[in-house]
């Protein structure tokens, strides 16, 4: 394979393994599972990342208009999932190869040691070699201990594993310059860096069975190329789509990777909702700390302590206008940070190494 990947996570969405009328696409899964297990037998590492529970739910049982949504939800992933693992399981079966079903949720990689706990499940699975089919556990996770969807989760499967590529398969053939639907609008087939009119582009609305959409596809993809990772965002539909991809004959959407950051940092970066404090900077410091170059952040170019923190807390680092401007471990607790404030010459609140910026 020409792209010469040693590990990859493929994140198949909704759509792709759904046919018109809700219904499972069982040919369409046993393609892609014909192809998984072409890719693991060229030995690469393979984490497959599958949403579908709540659509193959559907397919089995009819709910009462009247019951809320979250409640449907949890009613039809619970008896979906079932179905969707075990047409995985029989088709991977068939190349005697295991896979296991990893359901998780948000509070999983609440902290370092959960994450770490998360990361060595995966990786005891790689070593045996099974294909983990991971979804996030829609049963019991709701409202705000939710990911925004499959691709906030696969992107962080990605960057937790240290995988060399993050593969979305959803039911378009990448990233458009305008609607998909409409005549003369192309796939981007690069992107390179942070591309400030991307959002521009995409249309807010979602496909038939979709949750998150194009827009949080774009963000997560430009989060995980950052950390390193190629990203590529191609169409599940279409026949042999992953031997394609890999071997570089395909029309899609790739993101180009940075240089890799540390395992430290790809847990910061996904780790915003863990934070507990809030620091905000003055714009020196924002240039100062965006700029790519190794620097810490001193207490000189803080202009407020929002939130308090202890030490060795995520803390979230914001700009004048309230803006992200990144994450970062904090090295003390905010009465020490807030005695220091707009102070020269003072320890570092956050250690460059410790530091992700979200820019
Ligand atoms: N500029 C764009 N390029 C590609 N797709 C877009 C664009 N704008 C909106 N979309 C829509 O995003 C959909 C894919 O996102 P989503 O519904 O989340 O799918 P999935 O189930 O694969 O996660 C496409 O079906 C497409 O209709
Ligand atoms: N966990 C849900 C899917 C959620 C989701 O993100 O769906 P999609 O946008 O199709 O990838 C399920 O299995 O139905």
């Amino acid at each position: 394979m020409k792209l010469g990947y040693k590990k990859i996570v493929v994140k198949v969405g909704s759509n792709v393994i759904t046919q018109a009328n809700g219904l499972p696409d069982e040919a369409r899964i046993k393609h892609l599972v014909n192809q998984l297990a072409d890719i693991k037998k060229l030995g690469i590492e393979v984490i497959l990342v599958s949403s579908g529970a709540v659509a193959s739910g559907r397919s089995l049982i009819k709910v009462s208009e009247k019951q809320d949504a979250v409640t449907t939800r949890q009613l039809l992933a619970a008896i979906g999932q079932v179905k969707l693992i075990n047409t995985y399981a029989n088709f991977f079966a068939a190349h005697e190869i295991q896979c296991a079903q990893v359901l998780v949720t948000k509070e999983d990689f609440r902290d370092r040691a959960h994450y770490l706990n998360m990361k060595n499940c995966l990786q005891i699975l790689l070593q045996n070699e099974v294909i983990p089919v991971v979804n996030e556990n829609d049963v019991v996770s709701v409202t705000e201990l939710m990911f925004t969807d499959n691709d906030e989760l696969a992107g962080l499967i990605a960057s937790m594993l240290n995988a060399d590529a993050l593969i979305i398969l959803s039911n378009v053939n990448g990233i458009y310059n305008g609607d998909p639907k409409i005549e003369g609008s192309a796939v981007i087939e690069e992107i390179n860096g942070s591309v400030a009119n991307l959002a521009s582009f995409i249309q807010t609305g979602k496909s038939q069975f979709g949750r998150g959409g194009m827009i949080t596809k774009s963000t997560m993809a430009q989060k995980v190329a950052k950390l390193g990772i190629t990203v590529h965002i191609a169409n599940g539909t279409q026949d042999d789509v992953l031997t394609s991809l890999l071997n570089n004959e395909l029309v899609h959407t790739r993101f180009v990777p940075e240089k890799s950051k540390s395992g430290k940092k790809k847990w910061i970066a996904h780790s915003e909702t863990a934070a507990t404090g809030v620091v905000k900077l003055n714009d020196g410091a924002k240039t100062v700390l965006t700029s790519g170059k190794a620097t810490s952040l001193l207490p000189v170019g803080i202009v407020e302590i929002q939130t308090d923190f202890l030490k060795g807390d995520i803390i979230k680092i914001i700009d004048e206008k309230n803006n992200l401007i990144g994450l970062g471990i904090a090295e003390y607790g905010s009465d020490k940070a807030r005695e220091r404030i707009g102070q020269k010459k003072q320890k570092a609140l956050v250690h460059y190494d410790y530091f992700y910026s979200a820019i």
